[in-house]
């Protein structure tokens, strides 16, 4: 296996979007931000979410052969092997729990620890190949990166944590459910009953749209509830109708382009609602 599989099992960009979750955390409950302990947090989440993915890899590696964009994958492939893989994932895990307890405390350890469970073995060994609403169940795997971060601060106010959890884990499927309906085929092909699979492309556009009102309904409660000031509230209102304006156009034209064009948006929309909460917290 070459240098670049390896990183490639990591699935590095994603480690990174969940390092900034597990940050955003931190940095919606701490006074003073503290570099030191938000790079420490960014390695023990980069750790942790590293190991899930790893783990996902060989799990998957079956279904991953047969599905185009995934079937030159390592494990797929046969580049890297079963054993290897386990092994580095346990590996990565414990370093990553080893790093969030030794440098903070046994309650950052254990979200990060479940959110890789969630991710590892509620979506992808029970729900992926069983049932569509795998990724509603999987995405509480995001929401506990929050309530990791979070926990790196010894305090007991948990309400901003919980919504912003909350707002992780109704972010998700409008994340993933656009994707899926441009990988339909690949779904299909490998016999994973992903939502576009189930009831077409016009349907899960409706499901998008729906799962995303609540999503953005949820993303203005930290401003509502007096958690977050207008700096947030306007990110998050300003954010939510940019989503909500690629959700319609995928409802009225639910075509492979603007599956793209909103999955691609789903990032993005998380990235600035992440930025509203920092400034609005210590600008
Ligand atoms: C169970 C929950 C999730 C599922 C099933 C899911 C699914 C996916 C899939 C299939 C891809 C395409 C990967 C590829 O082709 O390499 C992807 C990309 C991505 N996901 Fe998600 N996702 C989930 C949760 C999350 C969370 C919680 C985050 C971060 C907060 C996230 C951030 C990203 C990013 C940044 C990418 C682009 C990665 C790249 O460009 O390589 N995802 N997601
Ligand atoms: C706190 C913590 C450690 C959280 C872990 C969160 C985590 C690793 C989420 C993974 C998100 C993701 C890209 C899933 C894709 O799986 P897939 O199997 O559907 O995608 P694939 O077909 O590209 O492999």
């Amino acid at each position: 296996m070459t240098f670049k599989q390896f990183i490639e099992l990591l699935k590095p960009r994603i480690a990174l979007m969940i390092a900034l979750t597990a940050v955003t955390g931190y940095g919606a409950v701490v006074d003073k931000v503290d570099l030191g302990a938000l790079l420490l947090l960014t390695l023990a989440m980069v750790l942790g979410s590293a190991a899930s993915a790893v783990f996902n890899h060989v799990w998957d590696r079956d279904i991953d052969r047969l599905m185009r964009r995934t079937s030159k994958r390592p494990m797929a492939t046969g580049a890297g092997t079963p054993a290897l893989g386990f092994a580095l994932a346990a590996i990565l895990m414990v370093a990553g729990l080893t790093v969030a307890h030794s440098a903070f405390n046994w309650v950052v350890a254990l979200h990060l620890f479940l959110g890789g469970f969630v991710y590892v073995a509620v979506y992808t060994v029970w729900l992926k190949r069983r049932h569509w609403t795998n990724i509603i169940l999987g995405g509480a795997a995001g929401s506990f990166a929050i309530l990791a971060g979070a926990a790196v601060v010894n305090q007991t106010d948990w309400l901003l944590p919980m919504v912003l959890a909350l707002v992780l884990f109704l972010w998700t499927p409008s994340h993933f459910w656009a994707l899926a309906i441009l990988l339909k085929e690949d779904y299909r092909q490998a016999g994973v009953p992903m939502l576009p699979v189930v009831v077409g492309d016009q349907r899960t556009a409706w499901w998008i749209l729906a799962n995303s009102l609540a999503l953005v309904g949820s993303s203005l409660l930290p401003w509502s509830l007096g958690l977050l000031g207008p700096v947030y509230g306007f990110t998050a209102a300003a954010t939510g109708l940019v989503l909500l304006g690629f959700n319609i156009r995928l409802v009225m034209t639910p075509t492979r382009f603007w599956a793209g064009w909103n999955f691609a948006a789903s990032m993005p929309y998380l990235l600035v609602l992440f930025i509203g909460v920092f400034l609005d917290k210590h600008w």
